[in-house]
This record gives structure tokens, C-alpha cells and sequence, in this order.
């Protein structure tokens, strides 16, 4: 089965937008998980544009379910989900000025930095993934650093689903078989939606969880949260 962990990010971006509490984070969280949500996910940037570093501490408090920190791990970063051990940390190779998560790791050229920040979180406990482009070095590579997990970077096939939707999974297929081969847990994420979900989750092998923030939280304004959740969770129900 395929979990789903809703990123509530946007939900941070919209209260920011006026410095008070509305809509309230924590409120959300719980709703989410209420609502079906099998995990949460937050991915604080060092701008604090979203979520803060102190909305971490305090969801750790009330998440029920798994909670994925995702980032770039830079002192600050790492320094928190040492502090706060989620079940899972996500590591991802954004540039600090990036509009949003861009690509995955070179696994390869970084292995060593990798090794070094996997022992540390998973001698904390604290399972980990790491975010790669759908190929199958890298793949391979984020196996040799140690991970438990890589997440794959979803958002070209996102892109492709329109034109070409084979052409657009066939190396996700790929990858995913090859992670299996070598017995890497798999997860995914980046610009899934209601529209390209159910085709991905279908065709990826072994896919355990999926983070999807953007078009979900955006699908509530339509829907609202629970109906969005319970569209997105019926996506996943697949034999
Ligand atoms: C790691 C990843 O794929 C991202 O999707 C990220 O969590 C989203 O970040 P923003 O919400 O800042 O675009
Ligand atoms: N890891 C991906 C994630 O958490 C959400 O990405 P998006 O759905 O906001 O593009």
C-alpha cells in the first residue's frame, strides 16, 4: 500500500501572508491526519517562507502519524531533526534561493557527504531518504551512501504526463525496479496530483509513500480538506 503524506508548506505560505495565526498550522496538521493523512511533511527553508523552524518543534508535538522533514542539510537543518527526530528525514539538494525543490542529489559526486549526514541521522533512529532523479546510477549511488530510502523527483514526469504518459513513467519504472533490485525502500513526490496520481502509483513497484503539498492544498480551496484527502487517498487504493 502506498501511504500518503500530505506537505502542508502552502498552508504556512498563506498564514505567513498577513503574520498571524490564520490559518493555523498545527490546527491543519491534525486535520490532515484526521481527515486520513497517513503522514506529515514540512520542508523549512533557511528563509523561513513557509514553515519556520519553530512550527517543527511544535508539530512534533501533536503529528500522530509519520512525520518527513524534508531539506537542504546545512547546519541549521541537520541541528533540528537531530533535536526533533522525526520518523523520517528527506534529504534534498535545494539551492537556498531556489523558487522550489529542482532537482535530485548527485549521489555519486556527494557520496561522501551523504554517508557522513545518513550515519548521523540514523544514529539518532531516524530513518532516511534521500531525493534522486529517476536514474538508476543514481539510484545505485544513494544505495552505496547507506540510505533506507530515496525519494524519487516526480515533478519531470508531472511535466511529461500531459504529452506522453508511457514516455513519461518509463524511467520512474526503471528507477523503482532497479531501488527493488538493490533493496531500497521507495518513496515519491513533487507536482503529483489528482490528474497524474493514480497513473504513477499503478506503474511504480514497491512505491511506499507519496508527499504532495501544492496541487492538494490547492484542490481544497475546490474541495475542501477532507473530501481533497479522501480524493487523494481513493487515487492511491489500487489492487
Ligand atoms: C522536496 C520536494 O520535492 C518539494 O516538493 C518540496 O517539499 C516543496 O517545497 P516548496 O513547498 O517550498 O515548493
Ligand atoms: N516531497 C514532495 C513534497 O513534499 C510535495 O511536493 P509538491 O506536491 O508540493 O510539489
Amino acid at each position: 500500500m502506498t501511504r500518503l503524506s500530505v506537505n502542508i508548506n502552502k498552508v504556512a505560505t498563506i498564514r505567513n501572508a498577513r503574520g498571524g495565526n490564520n490559518p493555523n498550522l498545527i490546527k491543519v496538521a491534525q486535520d490532515c491526519e484526521r481527515f486520513g493523512a497517513q503522514g506529515i511533511t514540512v520542508h523549512p527553508r533557511p528563509d523561513e517562507r513557509h514553515i519556520r523552524y519553530q512550527d517543527v518543534l511544535e508539530l512534533k508535538e501533536i503529528v500522530t502519524t509519520e512525520f518527513n522533514i524534508e531539506g537542504n542539510p546545512d547546519e541549521r537543518f541537520i541541528e533540528l531533526v537531530k533535536r526533533v527526530r522525526p520518523e523520517q528525514v528527506t534529504l534534498v539538494p535545494d539551492a537556498p534561493d531556489a523558487i522550489t525543490s529542482n532537482a535530485g542529489w548527485d549521489t555519486i559526486r556527494h557520496a561522501d557527504h551523504l554517508r557522513r549526514l545518513v550515519d548521523t541521522f540514523k544514529a539518532d533512529g531516524i530513518r532516511v531518504s534521500i531525493f534522486v532523479d529517476a536514474d538508476e546510477r543514481m539510484v545505485e549511488g544513494a544505495k552505496a551512501v547507506g540510505t533506507d530510502r530515496i525519494e524519487l523527483y516526480t515533478e519531470p514526469y508531472a511535466t511529461h504526463f500531459a504529452e506522453n504518459q508511457e514516455d513519461a513513467i518509463a524511467p520512474f519504472v526503471r528507477a523503482a525496479e532497479r531501488a527493488q533490485a538493490v533493496g531500497l525502500g521507495l518513496n515519491a513526490g513533487h507536482d503529483l496530483s489528482l490528474e497524474n496520481l493514480r497513473y504513477f502509483a499503478e506503474r511504480i513497484p514497491g512505491l511506499l509513500e507519496v508527499s504532495i503539498g501544492h496541487a492538494l492544498i490547492s484542490d481544497a480551496l475546490y474541495f475542501g480538506l477532507e473530501n481533497t484527502i479522501q480524493m487523494y487517498l481513493r487515487e492511491l487504493m489500487i489492487a
